[in-house]
Parts: structure tokens; sequence; C-alpha cells
């Protein structure tokens, strides 16, 4: 997947200038910066949610048109996309019967890999945000999602919960996922990270 002279603006904000990047399979790309440096909407414009101003986006074998992108993403940012009056069951189940899986199934191996106990029954809204970080990554990975975009996972993740999602990662990426990470956390970007992106004033500086 590339980013081609990709400039996004908004108005007279310069959300991003002229970013070129690429992005392989089975590789993590932590995406750092202050705020306000464009990270978010680096990471909208790779999963198809905003159209650039000019420049190119080609993802590759992922697919050509956007609901074929779409159907490969996984998505987990600020907002889960759960919803809160279902359990994290019914939102996982949801999730898989959108992508032609069996619910049941699908649940299941969630339930085994995030640890889901019986919190999984209650409905969404009453989770801690541990609980709700790990049913919105569940529900994101349903389908084995060619493309994982997760922006800014370790907010509010204990140690255990940050060690988790840093196997996860891995395990996403070993997988065959293109992992694109937005994050100001530095010591898992370090030890979660293959490759690093850092953005300032919509610029790439390094990387
Ligand atoms: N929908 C929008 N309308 C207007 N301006 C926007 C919009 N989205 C982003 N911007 C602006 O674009 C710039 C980059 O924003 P972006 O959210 O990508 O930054 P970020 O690096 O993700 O920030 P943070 O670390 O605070 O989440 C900011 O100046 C922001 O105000």
């Amino acid at each position: 997947m590339e980013l081609r002279s990709v400039t996004k603006t908004y108005g007279p904000v310069r959300a991003l200038v002229s970013v070129s990047a690429r992005f392989e399979a089975g590789r993590v790309t932590m995406v750092l910066g202050p705020n306000g440096s464009g990270k978010s909407t680096l990471l909208s414009i790779v999963g198809t949610l905003t159209r650039p101003t000019s420049g190119r986006v080609s993802h590759g074998s992922l697919g050509k048109t956007r609901a074929a992108v779409r159907a490969a993403l996984g998505w987990v940012g600020h907002d889960s996309l759960c919803y809160g009056d279902l359990s994290g069951r019914e939102n996982i189940e949801l999730s898989a019967k959108l992508h032609g899986l069996d619910p049941a199934h699908a649940f299941e191996a969630a339930r085994q890999r995030f640890d889901l106990g019986a919190f999984a029954e209650r409905p969404f809204r009453t989770y801690s945000r541990g609980q709700r970080q790990r049913v919105a990554l569940a529900r994101a990975l349903v389908q084995k999602p060619g493309l994982l975009l997760l922006d800014e996972p370790t907010t509010g993740l204990d140690a255990a919960g940050v060690e988790r999602l840093r196997e996860v990662v891995r395990a996403e990426s070993a997988r065959g996922a293109i992992v694109v990470v937005v994050t100001h956390d530095e010591p898992f970007a370090k030890s979660a990270g293959d490759d690093w992106l850092s953005l300032e004033r919509g610029r790439i500086v390094e990387g």
C-alpha cells in the first residue's frame, strides 16, 4: 500500500502536506507526532474514510475499490464502533454476520483470544476502558483483516493490557496484515513496531 504526494486540506488548515509512504504486508508501521500533526488524518485516508485533496493512494492487493478495501479493513479508532446497548458478544457476532462468518464460532475464537469473561454478556456501555478496548479489537479482527488500523490503542490500558495488545499487533502482522498504528506511546511504538513514521505539521520528518 502506498501514498504518493498526498495532501489534505480543511479550508486553510493543511493537515497533510505532500506525504509519501509505503506500508508493507507483514509489517507494523508506527505513526508518531505531536497533537494536530496529521496522524489521524493519515489513518483515515489510508482507511478510505477520508479522500485526499491531492495525491494518490494505492491499496495494492487489498483492492482497487473503496468497497474492497473496506471489506479488508479492521479499524479501532477513538470511537469503538461498538453498540452500547448490545453486549460484547452481540457486537462481535454482529460483526461476524456482516462479514458472512459464523457468529458463534467468531465469538468463541474472540473469547479465548481476548480472555472475555462474564462481562461479555453485559451491555457494552457498562464496560471499563480496558474491557471496551478488548472487545473493540476483537470486533475489528473478526474477519482477519488485511489492513489493521489502530488509533491510540494503548490509551487507558494497564501494563498487562499493553502487553496483550503488543502480542496481538505482532500476531496480526505475522499473519500477513498491513498494520498501521497511531500512538503517542513511545515504548509501545519501539517494542511493537517494524517501521516508524513521524509527522510534524502534516509533513514526514523522518522514517
Ligand atoms: N474535519 C476537520 N475539519 C477541519 N480541520 C480538521 C479536521 N480534521 C482534522 N483537522 C485539522 O487537521 C490537523 C491535523 O489533525 P489530526 O486529527 O490529523 O491530527 P493528529 O496528529 O491526529 O492529532 P492528535 O494527536 O491530537 O489526535 C489539525 O490542525 C486539525 O485541527
